[in-house]
């Protein structure tokens, strides 16, 4: 990956009484009454944003929140009541992301002041993936550009994203990283000098990301073991011709990811020798916590996998123990729940053990906070991020902004 310091930074950037355009990416658990639910991803972007506000700054943000048709994806009102708090000032918020609304918010503000726009992704063609150029041709982009004079991209969570605000955005108008995208690109730009055996933990839910990635840090030669817990385990059991029964299965082919079983299986058959499955999963049975080996599967009818159980547990330790690098994302089960947290709480406690430990991810993080555990090398923004870039690969948003924009 090319050095971040072919990209522009806060540093060169001329602020005062300059219209900036910031993405961040505050994409949050939410509460069921559709309000944020944790704010650690809005804390990372305080120094970024109170610099361009002191520094007068004119300062319109822009961020998505979830995925279409998802419980998460909500207004970023409370977002923005949220960073009023943490700024110390008040922060406007207007339901409008390129609209007139939109741009008479941005060509209203002063010297330091700051506005929330709408959710990006209320708009169809931010959750589609360009090329820059064709990005830049989006109603997004060119609905809202022209009343900015540039970019800031603080987003580093979503920069493995190719969408319209992360890369059409910089393809026309001046573009800049802000203090997170910074300090992330240097501290996980040396993953080929970490320490070995590097030990992956692939959990969570984003299966396909964490497939990818699989690919790629196994065919590369990057990762000596990968761990599968969460809804990613659960999957490669299925590939790996366990029955974890209709409850998990209906799971999965409702969030689209059937397809996903056969490139688990494929990877199985490339690279098995190097991927660990989970040897029992829990599942709430009468209400409590209940372990079954994966010899006693399926489980009853409407009983779930929801964490790895204490075998998989010592197996993963194991592992762990002789680890010199460990790179987390996802959590190994539903945090969420008390009678599954374990799972999280004890895979994640081992890896602070090792030399290097790095852990990503907006859920882990909170999961993280939750159950009160530190001590890793570095926890990242991002999640799906991170672990693109612990790949080796370019990350769209960065290559962007490497690049510059059109004259
Ligand atoms: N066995 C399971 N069944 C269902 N959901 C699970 C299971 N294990 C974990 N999860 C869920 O996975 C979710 C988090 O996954 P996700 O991949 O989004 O992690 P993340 O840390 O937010 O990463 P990113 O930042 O890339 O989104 C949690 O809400 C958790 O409840
Ligand atoms: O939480 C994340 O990993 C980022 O906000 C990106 O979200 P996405 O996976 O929905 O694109």
């Amino acid at each position: 990956m090319d050095s971040p310091a072919m990209i522009d930074t806060l540093d060169d950037l001329d602020v005062e009484g300059t219209t900036v355009g910031v993405r961040v990416d505050v994409n949050s658990p939410i509460d069921d009454d559709g309000t944020l639910a944790d704010d650690a991803r809005l804390r990372a972007h305080v120094d970024t944003l109170a610099e361009l506000i002191e520094r007068g700054g004119r300062v319109a943000v822009l961020a998505h929140q979830g995925r279409p048709g998802g419980d998460e994806f909500v207004s970023l009102e409370s977002h923005a009541d949220r960073l009023s708090e943490l700024l110390g000032q008040p922060v406007g918020y207007v339901d409008a992301t390129f609209s007139d609304a939109a741009r008479e918010a941005v060509r209203s503000l002063e010297n330091g002041e700051c506005v929330v726009l709408e959710n990006t992704r209320f708009y169809s063609e931010e959750y589609m993936e360009f090329e820059p150029e064709r990005a830049a041709q989006t109603h997004l982009v060119t609905g809202l550009a022209p009343v900015l004079d540039a970019y800031v991209n603080d987003a580093f969570a979503a920069a493995h994203r190719s969408q319209p605000s992360l890369v059409g955005f910089p393809t026309v108008v001046p573009g800049y990283a802000g203090r997170v995208l910074e300090s992330e690109l240097d501290v996980l730009g040396t993953i080929e000098e970490t320490p070995e055996p590097r030990v992956y933990v692939l959990g969570g839910a984003k299966v396909p990301d964490s497939i990818d990635v699989a690919w790629s840090i196994l065919e590369k030669g990057l990762a000596d073991h990968v761990l599968t817990a969460g809804v990613v385990g659960n999957v490669f059991l299925i590939a790996d011709g366990v029955d974890l029964g209709d409850a998990s299965s209906d799971f999965i082919y409702d969030q689209g990811y059937w397809d996903e079983i056969d490139r688990a299986a494929d990877l199985l058959d490339a690279y098995g020798d190097r991927i660990a499955l989970p040897r029992d999963v829990a599942v709430s049975r009468d209400g409590n916590r209940h372990v079954l080996g994966v010899n006693a599967l399926p489980p009853r009818g409407d009983e779930a996998a929801m964490d790895i159980g204490d075998l998989t547990l010592e197996y993963y330790q194991r592992i762990l123990d002789d680890a010199g690098t460990v790179i987390l994302n996802g959590p190994a089960g539903v945090f969420e729940q008390s009678e599954f947290e374990r799972g999280t709480r004890e895979l994640y406690s081992a890896a602070t053990d090792a030399p290097t430990s790095i852990v990503g991810g907006g859920d882990t993080a909170s999961a993280l906070r939750r159950l009160g555990i530190e001590g890793f090398s570095h926890v990242s923004t991002g999640g799906g991020a991170a672990l693109r870039m612990l790949t080796a690969e370019p990350l769209p948003a960065v290559t962007v902004l490497e690049n510059g924009h059109r004259n």
